[in-house]
């Protein structure tokens, strides 16, 4: 809806009403034109000023009516008419003008912003280009290179910066609306001719062919395989070399290739997926909107490796006083430094001042006895973390809730060290700490939904896209990563290479194949689970035995490469060779595929072509079937879950949607078929044997992935 009312006797304030943005949806448009009608017919308005209610100007489009046939007048007429009036239209831009919202502020004559307020064109990270005239008017606006670099990367700009760029035409503090009502009034009578975006030549570039190519080249590397970030390099093209009717017209065809394409319907699902994965809920029927969060002001962190470190600055970034304990003294000097340092590079890059005063450091673990909130991040060693749950049970004040920082230890085993189980869950954050989005927090049986709510609410106080999950072995990302890379070992095993693995994943759009981010995070990591499970056997050298462990084919070769001191990048070689210790340059070494083909011919393994389906196939469908388990066995709430964990912190492609959405695009049906197919031809393998859940969504017509949770209440309601 959008209302109008006359204020100050000649002006026509127009306001957008959509809460909670305001987004431009069928309503919304069709109040536009009414009013924007009506107060141009009005004698009695001399200027028009637009705004939106509950100090947001508009977020865009309605990304939910995207999915369906589109109805109400569209947006590119719309904005059309607003800036052939003859009367003055102004924008008064508080909170955020997005998308939809700028390109109808472009289309204004002129803007007024809010200090506070940002504007942006974020199509891009959803899939699309702004075709409202965006990619066509802000070029022409503020030249080419700036309006490129702002479509293709999405990026919000402050009022500050909007302003330098050209984008509005004043900022203020005060009120927006007086503000803006007062300017309009002033500017009554001028010419409107030269504030008519659509009607300006683009701003002439010098080697534009060059600006161009540099453009498409940048878009193409960080894009890994997105559509939209090059499409919107071909619409500023347009704007750049074509009058602007010509270019609308391209802008158009453009969009309509984009807006169609399997990848914006995935980019906005993962808006949705990251905003649901707040409204969490338990099995017992514990909610987001039914359990209260406590207030944390104070924190601490035991133990100050590469995890503490970023931990302790994320807690201190979010302006929590933290408290960082380690126990032996030089790793605490340089944990100091180093955190100080982190935080002062971070304060510099935000333009704020480093949060260097929150942070306290000591070596003993009296000093949390005061803390309302403390994270465990001590070595992955359930020994170790049992005596200090232990120890934090008998200083903490009570009340005090804790969290382990474990990656795949049991949350429970650990609560059950406490007095107060239900003070406990996982905090499972992600290398660097301090930088990736994603944390995992984990509820075992006896965590208390405030418990739940308060870690989901630090998440969000860090900046985290926080998931809850329940209790399991490796939770939802590492579960699922186990059959991943278990069949990556397979398929080098029956002939591929980690190249060839690696750059089928990286063709998918991973940011790194499956051996490389092994070399990275170090291949002793695994091994030192693998031995604890009981997996490693260093006699079993030969023979189909040697590939069989607790009643399962097994792959050996990531312990054979381990007891050769192949630990990856850190020890120069690993499935790949690096020139030296550390060095971040991967190679494929001669050695590696020399041992490969000794270790096939050791154990009588015929090689045969692999090609890129087949990993992908073998790779991902392994994932995604975990997947379904994860579902069924009521650990992550919604796919949305999943998906989020994976997209925020596995470098899954976002404009694939995440695992369980790309099994809803490739279709479960062939999903499906393909797992039968793979576990008929590796029966020892039982992460190929497809889930029940998967099958029950198959017979039920394969529903859209909104309609699963429906399926899985029925499951769990069966049990
Ligand atoms: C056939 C081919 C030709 C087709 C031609 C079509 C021509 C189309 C022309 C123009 C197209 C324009 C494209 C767009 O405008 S796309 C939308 C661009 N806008 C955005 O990307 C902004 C998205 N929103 C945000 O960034 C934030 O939500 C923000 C506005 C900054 C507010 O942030 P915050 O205060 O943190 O709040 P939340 O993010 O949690 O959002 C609150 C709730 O609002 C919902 N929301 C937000 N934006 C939209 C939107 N644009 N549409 C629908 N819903 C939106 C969000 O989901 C939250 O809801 P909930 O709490 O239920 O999760």
């Amino acid at each position: 809806m959008a209302q109008l009312t006359r204020v100050s006797g000649s002006v026509g304030l127009i306001t957008l009403q959509n809460p909670p943005v305001n987004a431009l949806s069928a309503a919304v448009r069709q109040g536009i034109v009414d009013t924007v009608k009506k107060a141009v017919s009005d004698p009695l308005v001399k200027c028009v000023v637009i705004c939106g209610q509950n100090g947001v100007f508009c977020g865009g489009a309605d990304i939910r009516e995207f999915g369906a046939p589109m109805t109400g007048p569209p947006l590119v007429p719309m904005i059309h008419a607003i800036e052939a009036t003859n009367k003055p239209v102004v924008a008064a831009i508080e909170g955020a003008a997005l998308g939809g919202g700028l390109e109808l502020a472009l289309g204004c004559h002129y803007r007024i912003i809010h200090s506070k307020a940002r504007v942006g064109l974020p199509e891009v990270t959803l899939g699309l280009l702004p075709a409202a005239g965006g990619s066509q008017r802000l070029p022409r606006l503020i030249g080419v290179p700036a309006a490129l670099e702002l479509i293709t990367t999405g990026r919000h700009v402050s009022a500050a910066e909007a302003l330098k760029l050209g984008i509005v035409d004043q900022v203020t503090d005060d009120n927006t609306v007086d503000t803006t009502v007062k300017f309009a009034l002033s500017v009554v009578g001028r010419s409107l001719e030269s504030r008519r975006i659509s009607t300006f030549p683009c701003p002439p570039v010098s080697d534009l062919d060059a600006v161009f190519d540099v453009a498409m080249q940048r878009v193409r590397q960080s894009a890994r395989g997105a559509i939209a970030p090059v499409t919107c390099v071909q619409a500023v093209r347009a704007a750049a070399t074509l009058p602007y009717t010509q270019g609308m017209k391209r802008e158009q065809e453009l969009m309509a290739t984009l807006f169609t394409s399997g990848q914006a319907r995935a980019l906005q699902y993962c808006f949705f997926a990251q905003r649901a994965v707040s409204r969490w809920s338990m099995p017992s029927g514990a909610r987001w909107d039914t359990s209260k969060p406590r207030p944390i002001s104070k924190a601490a962190v035991i133990g100050l490796g590469t995890m503490g470190r970023g931990i302790a600055v994320a807690l201190a970034q979010a302006g929590l006083s933290v408290v960082a304990v380690e126990t032996q003294e030089k790793q605490l000097m340089d944990a100091k430094q180093a955190v100080s340092g982190m935080l002062e590079r971070g304060a510099k890059r935000r333009g704020v001042a480093p949060a260097l005063g929150l942070v306290s450091y000591s070596h003993n673990i009296q000093a949390v006895a005061e803390a309302d909130l403390v994270i465990e991040a001590v070595f992955e060693d359930m020994d170790l973390k049992k005596k200090v749950f232990q120890q934090l049970s008998a200083v903490c004040k009570p009340g005090t809730l804790l969290c382990t920082n474990t990656s795949s230890l049991d949350v429970d085993h650990l609560a059950s060290q406490t007095p107060s189980p239900e003070l406990v869950v996982g905090m499972h954050f992600f290398a660097p700490a301090h930088v990736m989005k994603l944390l995992e927090v984990v509820y075992g049986p006896r965590s208390s939904p405030q418990a739940v709510a308060t870690a989901m609410q630090l998440g969000k106080k860090m900046g985290k896209v926080s998931v809850a999950v329940g209790n399991c072995r490796g939770f939802v990302g590492n579960r699922m990563l186990k059959p991943y890379m278990e069949q990556a070992f397979f398929l080098l095993e029956e002939g591929a290479t980690p190249e060839l693995v690696d750059q089928a994943l990286e063709e998918f759009g991973f940011a790194m194949g499956v051996f490389r981010m092994s070399d990275l995070s170090g291949l002793d990591v695994g091994w030192r689970v693998r031995k604890a499970d009981g997996l490693v056997d260093p006699d079993a050298t030969s023979g189909r035995s040697a590939r069989i462990r607790q009643g399962r084919r097994y792959s050996p070769l990531g312990d054979l490469l381990c007891e050769q001191g192949r630990f990856g990048q850190k020890a120069g070689r690993g499935w790949y060779q690096y020139d030296k210790p550390g060095s971040r340059v991967a190679k494929p070494d001669p050695w590696l595929h020399n041992f490969l083909e000794q270790y096939r011919a050791r154990h009588g393994l015929g090689v045969r072509h692999i090609d890129h389906q087949e990993v992908l196939e073998r790779c991902l469908y392994a994932l995604i079937n975990e997947g379904f388990r994860i579902l069924e066995d009521g650990i992550a709430a919604g796919p949305e879950d999943i998906d989020a964990i994976y997209v925020f912190g596995y470098g899954w492609p976002r404009y694939r949607g995440g695992p369980m959405f790309y099994a809803g695009m490739v279709g479960l049906a062939n999903v499906l078929e393909r797992l039968e197919h793979f576990h008929q031809v590796h029966p020892d393998v039982p992460y190929l044997q497809p889930c029940s859940l998967l099958r029950r969504l198959v017979a039920s017509g394969s529903p859209p992935i909104q309609k699963w949770r429906e399926v899985i209440r029925k499951v769990h309601s069966q049990l």
